[in-house]
């Protein structure tokens, strides 16, 4: 109800015959405002916004009340806290509904933050990732768990299955596969040790964009630090517009913005110019205090490297879901093809193949495929009991939401 300056609320019949505040049709000529000022019709639109967010942070604090409410039943009944078949299907659910303009990204982007309040709310979550913090792994995992959780930088993709393993980090993410460079070997020889305790419980697809990072103007740029690949992956680029740059190689673009960040400072400390850069994410510009000079300098934009989350729990089926299978096969002729065979004749597609040598016996392979389907999908299981039979070592990786969007 409408207060008068007495404070004595007004009658609903007062207010009715009070002349509201003229509102500007939207096709009204735009009245000009005094310099500085906003438009009349301008602040009637940033009004609508401010009831229209009253109206979301009551909804947004509804929805957080009963993942409050959910946070308590996982816990009487020991369901995990992270669940992506129900993250997969909130997603899919919300992105279904939108009629626009927010593009799907912008919301899918708000639903990821959304869902990372909830762990928050839940329990909190611990994440392990392969710093330094601010490499690609530290952005693909806050892309995919947000910023309402806690990062464990655990340096090596072998930490990460040690701790997820240990129970030290709920859940772990590793690079398996670049698309350029294939197969992750350390990730894929981690699943080898670990095949017992670790499963696969989600992936993630993240384009990879490299960033000219630096604190001193373009022209300034006398040396550029980074990893070597990602010279290679940006050497298009360098040769056109830095062509006589120094490129200083180091063991990851975060630990080359760390070094970048440092010898500005020096510089600036000593008064001298500064004219060290760093090529590595927005991410680790953001963390060691790097302007982005230029964003998206890789020659080839579409990079893509994907991620497997790992814990010491199974997905749950979602409908579209696929299973990672690691196996050796008997040392006979064609023993891979009949494998092979099996999952063809059950009608199963395989999205991945990869080896790795055995590390017992010389010549000898341990294979990654990942097929479409949930282990509990009855054609799956059939085919993989069948698989089995021609295999010396088969292990199921674990069975998870196919990623359908890259971050
Ligand atoms: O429904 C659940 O299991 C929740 O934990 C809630 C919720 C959400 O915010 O919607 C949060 C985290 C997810 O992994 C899935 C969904």
């Amino acid at each position: 109800m409408a207060t008068r300056k007495t404070g004595k609320k007004s009658s609903p019949s007062a207010r009715k015959h009070r002349a509201a505040e003229p509102v500007p049709p939207a096709d009204a000529p735009r009245q000009p405002a005094r310099p500085g000022e906003p438009s009349a019709r301008l602040q009637e639109l940033r009004r609508k916004i401010d009831a229209v967010d009253q109206r979301l942070v009551r909804l947004l604090n509804e929805r957080a009340s009963l993942v409050v409410e959910v946070g308590k039943a996982k816990r009487s009944d020991g369901t995990p806290i992270y669940a992506p078949h129900r993250e997969a299907e909130v997603l899919r659910k919300v992105l279904a509904s939108n009629q626009g303009p927010l593009s799907e990204r912008s919301l899918e982007g708000i639903y990821r933050e959304l869902m990372s309040g909830s762990f928050a709310l839940e329990q909190p979550l611990r994440i392990g990732f392969v710093g330094p913090p601010g490499s690609q792994s530290n952005d693909a995992a806050v892309k995919q768990f947000g910023s309402s959780v806690d990062y464990e930088d655990l340096h090596e993709i072998v930490g990460v299955f040690t701790e997820v393993r240990r129970g030290h980090v709920n859940y772990g993410l590793v690079p398996i596969e670049n698309s350029l460079g294939g197969g992750i070997m350390e990730t894929l020889d981690a699943f080898k040790a670990n095949a017992h305790q670790v499963s696969i419980y989600g992936e993630v697809q993240i384009a990879i964009h490299h960033a000219l990072l630096a604190n001193c103007q373009p022209r300034q740029v006398r040396r550029i630090h980074s990893k070597p690949e990602i010279f290679q992956q940006c050497r298009n680029w360098l040769s056109t517009q830095y062509p006589g740059v120094e490129l200083m190689p180091s063991a990851s673009s975060a630990r080359a913005a760390q070094i970048a960040a440092d010898e500005c400072r020096k510089a600036l400390e000593i008064g001298a110019e500064p004219g060290s850069a760093a090529i590595g994410t927005a991410l680790a510009g953001r963390i060691y205090g790097l302007n982005v000079l230029f964003p998206r300098i890789e020659d080839d934009p579409n990079i893509l490297t994907r991620f497997v989350i790992i814990a010491r729990q199974q997905a749950r089926p979602t409908g579209d879901d696929k299973t990672s299978i690691m196996f050796t096969t008997e040392d006979k002729p064609g023993a891979l093809a009949t494998v092979l065979g099996i999952f063809q004749e059950a009608g199963i597609n395989l999205s991945h193949i990869d080896k790795r040598p055995q590390g017992r016996e010389r010549w000898t392979y341990t294979f990654f495929v990942d097929a479409l389907g949930h282990r509990e999908d009855p054609a799956m299981a059939a085919a993989i009991e069948k698989v089995k039979t021609h295999c010396r070592e088969l292990f199921i990786l674990g069975s998870y939401p196919r990623s359908r969007r890259i971050l």
